[in-house]
């Protein structure tokens, strides 16, 4: 008999919820409602929360570890369990664990990729059947991101981030920094000087070179934190932001080229190193379920 908790099988039971970059983003217009139309590119990295879903008989929803600066009822885990519910009329509930990882409000995506992890979970475990079409749209109202997540494949997309189509890009390395401060996605899509008059670009510009982020200018000159890193990460071919940041990055050739940025980062600031995606580790622990 052993005492200690079997660490591989808790590793297997994990379902992982990987972060996102923006690795371009253009804002064409705005929409009678306020929203600002993007052109944007997302891929996933290989750094990730991981959930635990344990299915309730009993219908109730819960969140059983603590997420600091986030109420159970606000998880967006929770809400999405809970819209998953209110689609399907499923009668089944689940205790949710989530280990975050990543940072909150970087424009990494974590909320969001915690309710996509948390839609396609239960909607295996549940066996509520919806098809990948029914999710995303059921994920759309949680979070203009949270449909990228669902479908799992790095993508080109517009509108509010709703219409995708999937690509295939270079899984290259990036050293990812996260400055000292939270960016609020409201504020830097209602500020006065933000570019929302973009001309619309194809994917064919954004492959030859064409990686503007139409926030950066607005969230260099509001949060110093950001300016300092972009300012260090020029000493490696620059860095850019990505969605409305604070994260911001620079893009290797390999593991080693970022390994080594990421030893020189002043020591008070925090970063890590991690390998673009095309394809969410969601999709390989979905597929081992079916
Ligand atoms: C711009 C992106 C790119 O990935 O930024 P990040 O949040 O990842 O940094 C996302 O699409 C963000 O989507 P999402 O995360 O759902 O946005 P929310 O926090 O709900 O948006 C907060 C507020 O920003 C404004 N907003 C957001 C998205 C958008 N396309 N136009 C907007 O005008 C709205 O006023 C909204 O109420
Ligand atoms: N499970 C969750 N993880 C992270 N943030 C969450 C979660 N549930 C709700 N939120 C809220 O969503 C906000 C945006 O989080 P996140 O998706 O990590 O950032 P961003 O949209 O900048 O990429 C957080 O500030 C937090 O208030």
């Amino acid at each position: 008999m052993t005492l200690t908790p079997d660490l591989n099988q808790v590793a297997a039971n994990a379902w992982p919820a990987p972060a996102k970059l923006n690795l371009m983003l253009r804002i064409t217009g705005r929409r009678a409602n306020g929203y600002h139309e993007l052109q944007t590119v997302f891929q996933f990295i290989d750094r990730c929360d991981r959930l635990w879903f344990d299915v309730r008989a009993d219908g109730q929803v819960r969140r059983v570890n603590e997420v600091v600066g986030v109420a159970e009822a606000d998880d967006l885990t929770v809400r999405a369990a809970l819209a998953l519910q209110r689609a399907t009329g499923c009668e089944l509930g689940a205790d949710i664990r989530c280990e975050k990882n990543l940072p909150m409000g970087g424009g990494l995506g974590g909320g969001s990729s915690d309710a996509a992890t948390t839609l396609v979970a239960l909607n295996q475990l549940w066996n509520t059947g919806l098809s990948e079409n029914e999710l995303a749209t059921l994920a759309l109202p949680l979070g203009a991101d949270v449909p990228v997540f669902v479908r799992g494949r790095a993508a080109w997309a517009e509108g509010v981030g709703e219409e995708l189509m999937p690509v295939d890009l270079p899984e290259s390395w990036f050293l990812v920094v996260i400055p000292d401060c939270h960016v609020s996605t409201g504020a830097v899509f209602a500020h006065p000087q933000l570019t929302r008059n973009s001309n619309p670009i194809k994917l064919t510009d954004f492959l030859r070179g064409d990686i503007t982020n139409d926030c950066l200018s607005v969230v260099r000159s509001e949060y110093p934190p950001v300016e300092m890193a972009l300012h260090w990460l020029e000493h490696w071919g620059g860095g850019r932001l990505t969605g409305t940041g604070a994260c911001v990055f620079a893009v290797f050739d390999d593991r080693e080229l970022a390994l080594n940025a990421h030893q020189q980062l002043p020591a008070s600031w925090q970063g890590f190193v991690a390998q673009g995606l095309n394809y969410s580790p969601l999709l390989a622990k979905r597929d081992e379920h079916r």
